[in-house]
């Protein structure tokens, strides 16, 4: 039997190297020159000239990002009321990085297997939706797996239906599933609920969206738009780098397809966010490359990106893990560091998130020391973290979040998705709850005692 591929077995052609020097590029981030891919490589390693990560060098990186954070923000951390609503786990992209997908056939009628997985109706994520948004929720999140069953919308639905070859296009008609997702259209518009924002449909999906048509991303994205998408979520970024999608996501769309599908819907008006998901076969080479293309991809859409968000790779439940491909996660200087660097390569993206879902609150309020200033959201339901193995929840409350904030002599901020609208949050107040949805009147998202909402219910 063939050993499987471990990390040590790995050759890149992008390696930690650089002929800059620790000490210079520090200074460039001190003083707010702009920093190159080698820079960042010396930051994000603590200098080349090392093994392993210093720990007074890391110290003076973070300092110079926290002071970065409160030139270009200040000392309000932000966060928003928002709800999960991720509408299926069927996919068979096949990311080894992944626990969130179910694979697809075990949703049809004719399967012997029960799926551990699950699909919503366009009626049920209203539903779901309706129900946040009274109780004062005002941006619904939905990411999901590429359910082989989605159409964009009905003039899709027909070209899929009539094409030579649906397997060679990831199709298979609706009645073949015990659940029909019907449309991204159709769900789109059951989330948009009272003028909900809906963050929804990252360039992976958009893909799925086009498939078997010669349909731009542009007309994708425009359609979208037209049944109710506000803006883009920058997942599926993973490492822009090739060489590494090609270990991590063989299955997905190339860097040049993921910036060409952002760029396009910008272009058509929508506003978006970027990621890295980071700590699992890259290097810090492939780290500091996929920032450069971030930071470019911002100039050619004028400033479109509002965030930026490191997702910290959650390792436990995953084939990488599984398959010993990789021996475990980044640890927490590393997370540190890439906040960090994050917010001091970036210099035209103004916010960076913390991730409470992968770092838990006590890092995650560390995150804000290193360069954070976004605290994300109250999400209310959280499958693809969990799925991973991730033990840090699916909820924060406004009353948390006021807590965690002011425990650090921070401003609490609630903000809407694209930061303009901003309420700080009075912390001698007697009751906390959102005041910028629709329906939110300032009482708590939920009751005394109740659970968030959650899909294994
Ligand atoms: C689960 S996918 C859902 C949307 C869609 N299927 C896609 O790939 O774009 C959304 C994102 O979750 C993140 N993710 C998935 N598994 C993860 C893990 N184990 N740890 C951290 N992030 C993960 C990845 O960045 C991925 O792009
Ligand atoms: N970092 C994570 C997020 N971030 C997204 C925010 O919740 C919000 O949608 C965005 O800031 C736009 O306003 N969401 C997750 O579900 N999990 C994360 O780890
Ligand atoms: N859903 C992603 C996180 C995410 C969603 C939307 C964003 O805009 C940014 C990040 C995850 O949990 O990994
Ligand atoms: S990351 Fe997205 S595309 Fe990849 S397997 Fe998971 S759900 Fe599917």
């Amino acid at each position: 039997m063939e050993r499987p591929v471990t990390e040590a077995d790995l050759t890149f052609e992008h390696v930690p190297e650089t002929d800059q020097a620790f000490e210079n590029a520090l200074e460039k981030a001190r003083t707010g020159e702009r920093l190159t891919v080698d820079d960042a490589i010396e930051l994000l390693t603590t200098g080349t000239d090392t093994d392993g990560i210093d720990d007074a060098r890391k110290e003076l990186v973070l300092e110079a990002a926290d002071h970065r954070r409160a030139d270009v923000v200040g000392e309000e951390v932000t966060f928003v009321a928002n709800l999960n609503n991720n509408v299926t786990t069927a996919c068979n992209v096949g990311c080894l990085f992944c626990n969130f997908k179910d694979a697809a056939h075990t949703f049809e009628r004719e399967t012997a297997v029960q799926t551990a997985g699950f699909t919503k109706t366009p009626e049920e994520s209203r539903e779901i939706v309706t129900d946040a948004v009274s109780r004062g929720i005002y941006e619904v999140t939905s990411v999901s797996g590429l359910h082989p069953a989605f159409a964009l919308d009905e003039e899709h639905r027909e070209i899929l239906d009539s094409h030579p070859d649906p397997k060679e296009i990831n199709y298979k008609p609706p009645e073949r599933y015990e659940t029909d997702p019907e449309t991204y259209a159709a769900q789109l518009e059951a989330m948009s609920v009272d003028g909900v924002h809906v963050h929804s449909m990252t360039p992976e999906e958009a893909y799925h969206a086009k498939r078997g048509t010669d349909w731009s991303y542009e007309e994708v994205y425009s359609r979208l738009a037209d049944a109710g998408l506000d803006t883009v979520p920058g997942t599926a970024a993973e490492i822009l780098v090739d060489e590494v999608r090609d270990v991590i996501c063989p299955g997905k769309i190339t860097t040049d397809g993921w910036l060409e599908a952002m760029e396009a819907a910008a272009t058509v008006g929508l506003g978006l966010t970027a990621t890295i998901m980071y700590g699992h076969v890259e290097n810090e080479a492939h780290r500091a490359m996929h920032l450069e293309r971030v930071r470019e991809l911002q100039e050619r859409v004028d400033g479109a990106i509002t965030e930026f968000v490191p997702l910290s790779f959650i390792h436990q439940n995953t084939p990488l893990f599984e398959h010993g491909v990789v021996d475990g996660g980044a640890s927490q200087a590393e997370d540190e560091l890439m906040i960090a660097v994050s917010r001091l390569f970036l210099d035209n993206i103004d916010h960076i998130q913390s991730s409470w879902v992968k770092y838990g609150d006590e890092a995650g309020l560390k995150m804000l020391h290193c360069g954070a200033d976004d605290f994300m959201g109250t999400i209310l339901s959280e499958e693809i973290t969990k799925r991973a193995g991730g033990e840090f929840g699916e909820f924060r409350s406004v009353a948390d979040y006021v807590e965690l904030i002011s425990s650090i002599g921070r401003v609490p901020v609630e903000r809407s998705t694209d930061y303009e609208t901003r309420r700080v949050v009075d912390p001698a107040a007697s009751s906390f709850g959102p005041e910028l949805g629709p329906k939110a009147d300032g009482t708590p998202l939920l009751a005394g005692g109740e659970r968030p909402v959650s899909a294994d219910d």
